[in-house]
């Protein structure tokens, strides 16, 4: 492509950090010809240039390791590829634990780390961390983990070799470019408006770091992230310090030390961080620093810093930095095509690790566009996972405050934020509080997860062990088992599909049979042409074109999305969200029917009202629907309340259920009896890598529909190959009471890791922890095999035994239920 400003390109990409970069380069690789990268000021000039370039790759999760792994991998090749040095340097890295909670989770990491197979994460003594780092004082130290392989990179030189390597395939990546409007005619992106001319594309990428979120909203797209101030500080150079020093985290104290052209570099992940830019970002703004507040942010790290290495307090200062990185609510980078503009992509809000991601974040993003779909499991950095509320400027800030503490606080289980609190509230939030819940957060709603006893508060005290909820939540469990539970699901997402071609529709998306009769809930999965699940819910009939489909609450915009583009041109057929119209009540246990008979007043044996029916009903003056389906696994019924009618519906439900032992329970519960149960869990244990048939759920797929689902080949020639087999969702269940799961503990069969859990819970019923994780192998895996097979799991680098079973260890028949 010539230099001159051109008229169209296949892609425009937004913003010439190394996120940028790394995406045009990416996509040029792919044979994309006519790329135009533009950048407003100068390459890596916002944030890109002030990074300290850490590279690692211990992650919390298998594709980000994998991503990480090829972009630290691609570092070497493109160095050959380019000429273009990236001064990477492979010195690896120490991470140091002085609290026996930060030894556990350490130990939990490297453990799930070595079991993604990606990186080697070794645990070192007191002893071996003053041998790689020579510098440090190890008193107080009670290890610490070493990856050998881990180290860093010059920012500025990685951008460099991006933009020459796309050059190279012909990519046109220029500066002083700035971009004022996305084009965007019938939902789809047509090109951008420049202040140098007009570009007609398909394809868009917003890369544009801490101004990404001002530029999608000009175009109605969602991008939650704020910038918050980072700081570092430089010494002098010092003879003790040598190129090859470890890069040094040390969590609890909020800081990192590597070595910075013979000098030490000290950052800061300080507890409560300071948002910058809240009235907007400069436009102007190119390689400059903030004032910063380096009195209360830096100073109290740095006297920290100079405890653990001495040297720090005798070294004269070079500088003291404050620079604005941008952070998203969560703590995850946003990937994917937006749900509201096609064509429409967005790779930003990278959180402090973009130079380590920026290579992975750039593969992903190009194949996502080449092919059509995300190369791997990246649920949690899909765009389509935000919400309009995370993005005002109120939530994102107050957020991002938090979200920089917490990329070195301890991930206890269960954690939840403490900021942008009380953005969604459930219709009968106010009992939920009087009754003295304690809340989490899921997509904003604020959700009881467990209940504290009058007299207590309800406060999670948090451990890798049992947290103080242990109990209560016991009880709760107990309840659903063996009297009745009552069980708020009003997070969980509604959205009503009419219309005269909604059964085609439907029938094409969703894998069941979803053309019953209008009384039935059925359970299905959607699939993408690939066999892999992209939603696990319910679509209830309601009439003859009208159906109710539930989903989990985190998953709005992803099923919302799916559903909307998969309509053809000339269907008939609407899709609204009517989430926030109803509120819904789990009502569940063995005593369910006999509380809810007289107060519905309807029968509700097995023979009038048999598992799956779903039907109008009547609670007080309240016209509700009334379905018998159970995610706890147990005889109930969900009842779902037109929204202004939750609370005196709630409070008949409540009144009736004195007689029978009625307990409210919380969402922990709820999920320590579906995972006995080994029911799904959307985004956990099956996700757009896993088909229906691997996580063991194949009766979903009705393979001779009228109207084939999307997928369908897929799981036919899975069906026939038999490949299921040698990958197959198991559930494990301690044999040894006391230790707990959480997720991502490696699965041992004889010495050898097989896999890891995708989930974990205290089954209280079974007396253990229990776990699903997919175990993959050269042998189909049947029960016969499974149970002849010695099973570990690894917790915290200490190996329990486990039974491993295909089928529940709960109720495998499911007759409790039905
Ligand atoms: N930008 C600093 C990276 C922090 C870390 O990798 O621990």
């Amino acid at each position: 492509m010539s230099e001159s400003f051109p008229s169209k390109a296949s892609a425009v990409i937004i913003g010439g950090g190394i996120t940028g970069a790394s995406v045009a380069y990416h996509l040029a690789k792919l044979g994309w010809q006519d790329v135009v990268l533009l950048e407003r000021k100068q390459f890596a000039c916002g944030t890109t240039w002030h990074a300290a370039g850490l590279i690692g790759t211990v992650r919390a999760n298998e594709s980000h390791a994998r991503l990480t792994e090829y972009s630290m991998r691609l570092l070497h090749e493109l160095e050959v590829e380019t000429g273009q040095s990236t001064g990477f340097r492979q010195v690896g890295s120490l991470n140091i634990a002085h609290s026996a909670a930060r030894w556990e989770e350490l130990r939990r990491v490297a453990a799930m780390n070595n079991a993604f197979g990606v990186t080697r994460v070794d645990t070192v003594t007191p002893e071996e961390v003053k041998a790689l780092f020579p510098l440090i004082d190890t008193s107080g130290l009670i290890g610490g983990t070493f990856v050998e392989h881990d180290g860093k990179g010059n920012p500025i030189e990685i951008t460099n070799a991006f933009i020459k390597g796309a050059r190279q395939k012909g990519a046109l990546c220029l500066e002083g470019v700035r971009v004022d409007e996305v084009l965007i005619e019938g939902g789809r992106v047509t090109g951008v408006q420049t202040d140098q001319g007009t570009i007609a594309s398909d394809f868009v990428v917003n890369c544009g770091g801490m101004w990404a979120r001002e530029l999608g909203r000009k175009s109605g797209v969602n991008i939650p992230l704020h910038a918050c101030e980072h700081y570092y500080a430089v010494t002098e150079k010092h003879e003790l310090v040598t190129p090859d020093l470890p890069v040094l985290r040390d969590h609890d104290k909020c800081v990192y030390i590597k070595e910075d052209a013979g000098a030490l570099l000290v950052g800061a992940f300080e507890k409560r961080a300071v948002a910058w830019g809240q009235q907007g970002i400069p436009e102007d703004f190119s390689f400059d620093e903030l004032p910063g507040h380096m009195e209360e942010q830096l100073m109290p790290v740095l006297e920290d810093a100079m405890i653990r290495v001495p040297m720090l307090g005798d070294v004269g200062w070079r500088s003291f930095f404050c620079g604005p990185e941008s952070f998203t609510p969560d703590d995850q980078f946003h990937v994917g095509e937006s749900p509201e503009v096609r064509g429409y992509f967005v790779a930003a809000g990278l959180n402090s690790v973009g130079i380590q991601s920026s290579g992975g974040i750039g593969k992903v993003c190009a194949e996502w566009m080449h092919n059509g779909h995300s190369p791997m499991d990246l649920w949690g950095n899909d765009i389509r996972r935000m919400y309009p509320f995370m993005g005002t400027q109120a939530f994102a800030a107050e957020r991002a405050e938090e979200s920089l503490g917490l990329l070195y606080e301890k991930h206890y289980p269960f954690r939840q934020f403490e900021t942008g609190r009380n953005a969604r509230l459930s219709p009968v939030h106010q009992r939920m509080l009087d009754h003295n819940a304690c809340f989490g957060q899921v997509a904003g709603w604020e959700r009881a997860n467990w209940f504290a006893p009058a007299g207590v508060e309800p406060k999670y005290e948090y451990s890798f062990g049992r947290q103080n909820w242990f109990d209560y939540s016991a009880s709760e469990h107990a309840a659903a088992r063996e009297t009745v539970a009552l069980f708020d699901q009003s997070s969980f997402s509604k959205y009503l599909v009419q219309g005269r071609d909604a059964t085609n529709v439907l029938q094409r998306i969703c894998t069941a049979q979803i053309d019953v009769s209008a009384d039935k809930i059925v359970y299905t999965h959607w699939l993408n042409e690939r066999g892999g699940i992209e939603a696990d819910l319910t679509v209830t009939r309601q009439s003859e074109n009208e159906y109710l489909v539930i989903s989990g609450a985190a998953t709005t915009h992803k099923d919302l999305n799916w559903l909307r583009r998969h309509i053809g041109k000339d269907e008939f057929c609407t899709v609204t969200d009517v989430t926030s119209q109803y509120a819904v009540f789990g009502v569940m246990g063995p005593n369910s029917r006999a509380m809810l008979e007289p107060l519905l007043r309807m029968d509700l044996s097995n023979e009038a009202f048999p598992f799956g029916r779903s039907v109008e009903g009547e609670l007080g003056y309240a016209p509700i629907r009334v379905t018998r389906v159970s995610f706890v696994g147990e005889l109930g019924w969900e009842l779902c309340v037109p929204t202004e009618m939750a609370i005196p519906s709630f409070d008949r439900l409540w009144e009736a259920g004195q007689s029978h032992g009625l307990k409210l329970a919380g969402l922990h519960a709820l999920d320590s009896c579906r995972i006995e149960k080994k029911f799904l869990h959307f985004g956990h244990d099956v996700a757009d890598e896993d088909t229906p048939l691997e996580a063991g759920v194949g009766f979903v797929c009705a393979m001779d529909k009228r109207i084939p689902f999307i997928g369908q080949d897929a799981i036919a020639r899975q069906k026939d190959s038999r490949s299921h087999m040698h990958k197959r969702l198991v559930q494990f269940v301690l044999k040894d009471p006391e230790p707990l799961f959480y997720h991502h503990e490696p699965i041992l069969m004889g010495d050898e890791c097989v896999g890891y859990l995708t989930s974990g819970n205290y089954g209280h019923t079974l007396g253990a922890s229990v776990g699903l994780g997919y175990v993959k192998s050269k042998e189909e895996v049947t029960a016969d095999w499974l149970a002849a097979q010695r099973w570990q799991i690894d917790v915290g680098g200490k190996f329990y035994e486990a039974s491993a079973s295909l089928r529940a260890a709960y109720d495998p028949a499911g007759l409790r239920m039905r």
